[in-house]
């Protein structure tokens, strides 16, 4: 039902992008469109002082010398002058239009994209970044308002510019007319020159270029410490500088050897327009009968060449504008096509707090091996069970299934016998406290941030969930206490300290079932022992009753306890039962026992030797602590 979904909203790359652009704007569209009319009659408007200027010139050539028989100029003046005010007036009001739509258009964009990633699968923002997804957001709406706005309005004064110009110049004098054109048809030749084929070429390999250059900048900013630790400066920067060349190089070729000269033919015969007219009048003047009338026709044509280079300018600069929403448009449409957690239309409610993973298989788009293959396991309702095993065995995926972060391929992960897909998302997110992996708190207070679990705990309940956390030692450290802002000065956090708040979350939320990944992967001994005794807090529930529990570990001494231990090996469930069964049975959890006492052992040892040395080489807490918990 996913896919389905993500498919019907992928989108319609085939559709015009300024179409599928507006289509964010609703009914507001239809102002995109009045605003592009009136941008186009305001730039036929000003055709008018142009119009009234000729008027003028061709009564003054027939009264000349004798100047005051040319009466009418003050009326021209008048006209021209009201011609340039209804042409700015229009303007303003076609662009107030664009406006409009634009903002519409842009907001829609953004409430459109937040709200369908509010109901997108939790995996997707696992493999997309928060920061990558804020920019398509925010950046994608920002760069096509400049389009709706300005651009799209200016083409159509341009498209009514250039039409209105054709029809005026075959008005008068046709052949002064086609003189003219000649510049914009060889400015016209030389962008077609620029733009199509090896032009073209150039331009592919000039972006992808930029690309790269992007991307090695952004990787050796992002490696800095790495490559001063193992003193790689020069090697990690040849990548970025090698990249920076290739681009400089391009760039220069591409603007040196293919633009520049048909850029400066074309910005020479646009802007030398008049020039074209001298010739052809001199060739035809001797044919005229009526030279006066001539004169007024060539001071016509002389001045309005001079609104070509504008014409031409505008369209130029339309293409950029045009890539750049076509991409913005393309960006935020994958982000409306990222799948949806479907709710179903008659939700079932699970019997209990019972997991159980039936013949399930998960792979993950574009990996062609699966995950998680044909996995079996129960989870009882009240009981903790562990999953270990090998790195990449599985046990983060199968934990991500419960809560949904992704949906099973095939077979069905059950909540008190309901599939989770069956069930009410909010019931299930209700029913389900996920403790993350990595560091997923708010740059808020620390109360707002364990209070995100329960909007409505007071602040005596969040500070019990602390207590019960062990985190009292890190609000007491705290500038502000709990009400500091987490990320600024003086509020830094260890990663096991940041776990110990994000467990006082889960402890506020009391769910009666608990999903652990990865809870003591970044927690230092001292850290460990806490985390283990806000665990015990959080497995029993605030009433005492326990809560079910399904945990992601790698420390074994941490499982043993557990009531059953599932050991997923590439993907598949190779093992499970208890420690005393799974030691017994001398698999694959009977050798990573052994690997891991024999570590253990290794430690204390190294520990005790420490010990017995002169003062100053004391043994590292963390192999002492580490030794005796096992
Ligand atoms: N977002 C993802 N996209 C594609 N493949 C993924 C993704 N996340 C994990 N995998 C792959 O799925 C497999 C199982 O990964 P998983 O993280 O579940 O293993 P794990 O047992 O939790 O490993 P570890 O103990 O190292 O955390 C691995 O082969 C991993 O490379």
């Amino acid at each position: 039902m996913e896919g389905q979904a993500a498919a019907d909203a992928r989108p319609n790359k085939t559709a015009h992008p300024v179409g599928r652009l507006l289509a964010f704007a609703g009914p507001r569209r239809a102002l995109t469109y009045l605003g592009c009319v009136l941008s186009a009659i305001s730039m036929l408007v000003s055709f008018g002082p142009y119009v009234c200027i000729w008027f003028a010139a061709r009564d003054l050539i027939a009264a000349a010398p004798n100047w005051d028989a040319a009466t009418d100029i003050a009326t021209y003046g008048w006209w021209a002058l009201g011609f340039a005010i209804a042409s700015i007036a229009l303007y303003f009001i076609g662009l107030m239009c664009t406006h409009l739509a634009a903002f519409r258009c842009a907001s829609n964009m953004r409430k459109r994209a937040t709200e369908h990633l509010m109901h997108a699968g939790l995996g997707y923002f696992d493999t997309h970044a928060s920061g990558a997804l804020r920019r398509v957001v925010d950046g994608c709406a920002l760069e096509t308002e400049g389009l709706l706005a300005h651009k799209l309005p200016d083409t159509a004064g341009s498209i009514a510019m250039i039409a209105g110009m054709f029809a005026l110049f075959f008005v008068f004098d046709w052949r002064l007319g086609v003189a003219c054109l000649v510049p914009v048809v060889v400015s016209l030749a030389c962008m077609f020159y620029m733009m199509g084929g090896r032009g073209m070429d150039f331009m592919t390999r000039y972006m992808e270029s930029l690309v790269k250059m992007n991307k090695t900048g952004t990787e050796y900013v992002r490696g800095i410490p790495v490559v001063k630790v193992f003193q790689q400066t020069v090697y990690s920067f040849r990548a970025f500088h090698d990249a920076i060349e290739e681009f400089t190089v391009l760039a220069q070729d591409y603007a040196v050897k293919w633009c520049q000269t048909p850029q400066a033919l074309s910005l020479t015969v646009i802007s030398a327009a008049a020039a074209f007219l001298v010739p052809v009048a001199v060739l035809l003047a001797p044919g005229e009968t009526d030279l006066a009338h001539f004169a007024a026709n060539f001071a016509f044509y002389a001045i309005f060449s001079a609104v070509i280079p504008t014409a031409m300018t505008r369209v130029m600069f339309m293409s950029d504008a045009f890539q750049s929403a076509t991409d913005a448009v393309n960006r935020v449409e994958e982000v409306l096509a990222a799948p949806v957690i479907e709710a179903p239309l008659s939700p079932r409610t699970p019997a209990d707090n019972a997991i159980r993973f039936n013949d399930v298989t998960f792979t993950y788009e574009g990996s062609g091996e699966p995950a998680l293959d044909h996995v079996s396991f129960d989870v009882p309702a009240g009981a903790t069970v562990a999953l270990v095993g090998p790195s990449g065995g599985g046990k983060t995926t199968a934990a991500s299934l419960v809560p949904r972060f992704w949906d099973a391929d095939s077979g069905h992960v059950l909540v008190g016998g309901t599939d989770v897909r069956d069930m009410d998302p909010a019931d299930l997110m209700g029913r389900v406290a996920f403790v993350f992996q990595a560091n997923r708190l708010f740059s808020q207070s620390i109360l707002e941030n364990v209070r995100a679990a329960r909007p409505d705990a007071t602040r005596e309940q969040v500070m019990a969930a602390l207590e019960a956390a062990q985190c009292s030692d890190i609000i007491a450290k705290l500038p502000n206490g709990v009400d500091t802002v987490y990320g600024t000065d003086g509020s830094h956090l260890s990663g096991g300290e940041a776990q110990r708040l994000m467990l006082a979350r889960a402890i506020l939320k009391d769910a009666p079932i608990v999903v652990l990944d990865e809870a003591t992967a970044f927690a230092d001994p001292e850290n460990e022992v806490k985390i283990q005794a806000a665990f015990k807090r959080l497995a029993r529930g605030r009433d005492g009753s326990p809560r079910t529990v399904l945990m992601v570990a790698h420390r074994l001494s941490t499982v043993r306890n557990a009531d059953k231990i599932v050991v997923l090996n590439e993907g598949c469930a190779a093992e499970q039962g208890t420690h005393e069964e799974l030691l017994a049975a001398g698999g694959l959890y009977a050798r990573m026992w052994a690997d891991y006492e024999k570590a253990v052992s290794w430690r204390i040892t190294s520990a005790e030797q420490s010990s017995k040395e002169p003062k100053g080489t004391e043994p590292h807490r963390a192999e002492r602590v580490e030794g005796s918990v096992a």
